[in-house]
């Protein structure tokens, strides 16, 4: 109104001068914003970004987290705004609101939010802005670094980096183990942002020449509590070491690290800690609903059938604690036939298979995936209604991890763990510590179904499934007895025939070193009440045993180094399935390098458990999921003695059979000891063992040594002065064996002279004999030459007759011997009717001047058969003579 009454004269009509004025005033304003927008326009690309950067880092001092509820409140590039509104990510959630402002500010950030709550978005939106500030180039290398424990979460996270950061310029990579080296290698050098494995990142700062970090901007790692855990921990600390001191670094979990030692390794500079959640009443989503069910051993595969059968529309995540077990398993429920697809994921897979399971459950509205922990964190298939715990989980975090592979991102979600009695007290303890809200329910025995007579008809039939179910059965229990808690995992209290039966086997396989724990006192197993709060996973392992493992453990990859292998990733690999047998003799054929993987994390747990033991270490007690695939690498599969621990040693039991095990011998030397061979072999020198002889007779009753093999060449000196030292001289046994060497060359050179000469003399007689036979048939023929020459009548034709030149042709390539001795016996024989100058002038060449004439008379056509003619010519001559 006010302003229509300032246009308005002194008679109340509009004044057209004053509204020129207004409107000239609006024009003009107009024109210059034009103007100034068309100057813009004309900028260069790099000056407009340039600006607006610099528009950018002024805003980032301006974040008022209160403020925030959509992605476009944050000072982002358009690029990465327009790749959210794409990918339909408008809202914050909670630990994106409280993270991406310090994380763009460039601080240190540990994020810790509830599993499905958004963290991923949280690390790359930053990680997106801070390339973009720089103007990063591929030429500029490597900026970002994403570290996932998973190649299926390092993926996962690689997906969604393309699908926010499409609008940006820069090359993003995934770098997981199981895909070719040379070709990743090839390509790694013009990568900015790296999605990666830490066991295969460590391989290519090993392995591939030109790949550096020099300057990284960025580190983040995603759950991070597993990846600064024991079982990276040799990686990591080596990456670690690669990577430039001056740098941003972002932590996210669930269940974050506290531990400040793991802190002080990434030199983190005053990091913020965010935990979203950390007051809240419950540490998993409220749309999550938690039930446990207890249930003895022998029942949890019926309980297991039981519940599939009932829930057949839905999508669920089965966890087992090993490897085998899901293998088993998967067969047998395949042939159960639930009337639900069912498929597994685990790390004895082949990559490709890996991905396959991955993306068909992602895409499955009903299904049922077999999986071991490597399928626990960070994984984000859609519309997952139930998790199942099948085995206790090794802890609470590990729990969480699980349980939250569903009622993600506001959904809801059903997860049910089933414990065994033994199980029971201690864990829903531990779960309610961390404030994880569960109930108990129980089976309504009516429904149950009991499979367990179909599973023994299946073995009864299957040799390959029964060996599958007798590696599940020590499977299982060997990851009872690995376990670190105690309290929860007492692997004397499971009901070890009825498991086995349950399993569909007839007889509990042998595992030794049960029959070991058992002979043993109790209170060396158990750790005592006192002891309880820093428990061990193996409560007796020393330092000297550590060591020993250590030992025996880099033994063991030297040899596989030597072979040409290296050790691949340490990253804790997926769960399993095995679909077809192609794939299963391929997984086979890598149990060996498995091993070494399985190694290397007993290791690491083994040193965490030390460390553990150590009060004021500053190691969090709660150190998570250690285990989490612990059995994946198993090698029994191979073995015909696959009911055996093999190094059982390893975790402290057997050495417990040394009643004084501290009084030991210090370890060094007993290291080194088992590290050479020598040491053994004058060992057992020493002990003057005599090995058997084995002695034969020859036709003359001579006896010959036949093993060991006498030594032929010894010199006298050399066998006194070892009878002297009572011990291996390596020198002298090296030139020893030289000689002995020489001998035997020379011996078998005779061997092949005599061998010739034997074969020239039987060569020489064979053409002696010959020669006879020749010389016997050229005199027939002689005499019928010369009877044919002095007949110059023509009455009889002799090229009638067979040519005596031809197979004489032949002859004539023989040896010189066997010509000389032709002229001789000619010159014996006499050619009777021949004078000496004739014989002079033809020698061999009137014989073939005779050949000549032959051929050029014409054939007599008698019009007979050869037989007739043949019977005509013996008429002739009998009638010649
Ligand atoms: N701002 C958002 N708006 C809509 N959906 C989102 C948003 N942020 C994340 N999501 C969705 O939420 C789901 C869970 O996200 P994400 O995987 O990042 O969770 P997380 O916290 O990393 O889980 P976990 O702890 O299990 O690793 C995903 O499907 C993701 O697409």
């Amino acid at each position: 109104m006010g302003k229509t009454a300032d246009c308005r004269g002194p008679e109340g009509r509009p004044d057209p001068v004053r509204s020129f004025n207004r409107w000239k005033k609006k024009h003009s304003h107009k024109q210059s914003q034009k103007k100034q927008l068309r100057k813009q326009l004309k900028k260069p690309e790099w000056q407009v970004e340039r600006e607006s950067i610099s528009r950018l880092l002024q805003n980032y001092e301006k974040i008022n987290v209160n403020e925030i509820t959509r992605f476009s409140d944050f000072p982002l590039s358009k690029k990465t705004l327009k790749g959210l509104q794409e990918a339909q990510y408008r809202l914050v959630t909670e630990i994106q609101k409280q993270t991406i402002g310090l994380a763009l500010q460039g601080k240190d950030v540990l994020g810790a939010a509830k599993t499905g709550s958004g963290k991923t978005l949280a690390f790359l939106v930053p990680v997106l802005e801070a390339l973009y500030r720089l103007q990063w180039t591929s030429t500029d290398g490597l900026g970002v670094l994403i570290i996932s424990p998973t190649r299926e979460l390092a993926y996962q996270t690689f997906e969604v980096l393309r699908k926010v950061g499409k609008n940006h310029d820069f090359s993003a990579g995934l770098i997981i183990g199981g895909k070719d080296l040379k070709h990743e290698a090839e390509r790694i050098n013009n990568i900015n942002i790296l999605v990666c494995t830490p066991g295969r990142l460590l391989q290519h700062m090993d392995e591939t020449i030109c790949f550096h970090a020099t300057n990284l901007q960025m580190l983040v790692l995603d759950e991070a509590d597993r990846i600064l855990d024991m079982g990276f921990a040799d990686t990591m600390n080596a990456i670690i070491e690669n990577l430039p001191k001056k740098r941003q670094t972002l932590l996210f979990s669930a269940t974050q690290t506290k531990s400040v030692k793991d802190l002080a390794r990434l030199s983190l500079k005053n990091p913020e800690y965010v935990w979203v959640h950390e007051k809240a009443k419950y540490s998993t989503p409220a749309t999550l609903e938690q039930n446990y069910i207890v249930c003895e051993l022998q029942q949890k595969i019926s309980v297991l059938y039981s519940f599939l059968r009932s829930h057949l529309k839905k999508k669920s995540i089965v966890f087992f604690s090993s490897c085998k077990e899901v293998q088993y398993l998967y067969r047998v429920f395949c042939r159960l036939r639930p009337g639900i697809s069912i498929l597994a994921l685990h790390g004895r897979q082949q990559q490709m298979r890996r991905m396959e399971v991955y993306n068909e459950f992602v895409r499955k509205k009903a299904a049922v995936l077999f999986a071991t922990d490597i399928a626990a964190r960070g994984l984000d298939f859609p519309a997952v209604n139930w998790v199942l715990q099948f085995d206790c989980p090794e802890d609470a975090n590990t729990y969480i991890h699980r349980a939250g592979r569903t009622a993600r991102y506001k959904e809801d979600g059903e997860a049910l763990l089933i414990l065994l009695p033994s199980e029971e007290k201690g864990m829903v303890q531990q779960l309610l510590q961390k404030k994880v809200p569960v109930k108990e329910i129980r089976i309504n025995p009516e429904k149950l179904i009991d499979v367990q007579k179909k599973l023994e008809s299946f073995l009864a039939q299957d040799q390959d499934l029964k060996e599958r179910a007798q590696r599940c059965f020590v499977s299982y229990i060997r990851s009872v007895y690995l376990m670190k808690d105690k309290e929860i995992f007492d692997v004397s209290k499971l009901p070890i025939p009825e498991y086995a039966l349950s399993l569909g086997l007839a007889v509990a396989p042998r595992v030794r070193f049960l029959q070991k724990m058992q002979k043993q006192p109790p209170k060396e197993l158990v750790v005592s009440q006192d002891d309880k709060g820093i428990e061990p996973r193996a409560p007796s392992l020393t330092n000297d045993e550590v060591e020993e493992f250590r030992a025996y453990f880099n033994e063991k990859m030297s040899i596989l180094q030597k072979g040409g292998k290296r050790p691949e990733e340490t990253e804790y690999t997926l769960a399993k399935e095995i679909s077809d047998e192609e794939e299963e003799e391929k997984e086979d054929e890598e149990e060996e390098k498995e091993d070494e993987e399985e190694m290397e994390e007993k290791l690491a747990k083994a040193k965490e458990s030390q460390l553990q033991s150590v009060p004021g270490t500053g190691e969090s007690k709660e150190a998570p999921g250690q285990f989490l695939d612990r059995d994946e690498d198993e090698d029994d599969g191979h073995d015909a003695s696959f009911f055996t621990v093999k190094r059982h040693n390893v975790f402290g039991l057997d050495l417990k059979e040394n009643k004084t095990p501290q009084k030991k011998e210090p370890s060094k030397s007993s290291v080194k000891k088992k590290l050479t061979k020598v040491a053994e072999a004058k060992k057992v020198m020493k002990r003057n063992f005599k090995v058997n002889k084995k002695i034969m007779f020859t036709e003359e009753g001579e006896s010959v040594q036949q093993w060991p093999q006498m030594q032929k060449s010894v010199s006298k000196d050399a066998e006194e002065e070892e009878d002297s030292t009572g011990g291996i001289n390596l020198d002298k046994a090296k030139e020893r064996l030289q000689e002995e060497d020489k001998y035997d060359k020379e011996e078998y050179r005779k061997k092949i002279r005599a061998k010739h000469r034997e074969k020239r003399l039987k060569e020489r007689e064979a053409r002696r004999e010959a020669s006879k036979r020749q010389a016997k048939a050229r005199d027939e023929e002689e005499a019928f030459l010369d009877w044919s020459d002095d007949d110059d009548d023509g009455g009889f034709d002799p090229s009638t007759l067979p040519d005596p030149d031809k197979s004489r042709g032949s002859e004539e390539s023989d040896s010189e011997d066997t010509e000389n001795k032709i002229s001789d016996t000619k010159k014996k024989q006499g050619m009777r009717k021949r004078n000496n100058s004739e014989m002079e002038d033809v020698g061999p060449t009137s014989r073939n001047g005779k050949k000549a004439k032959w051929e050029t008379l014409e054939p007599l056509d008698t019009g007979l058969s050869l037989a007739e003619d043949e019977e005509l010519v013996l008429h002739l001559l009998k009638s010649q003579s």
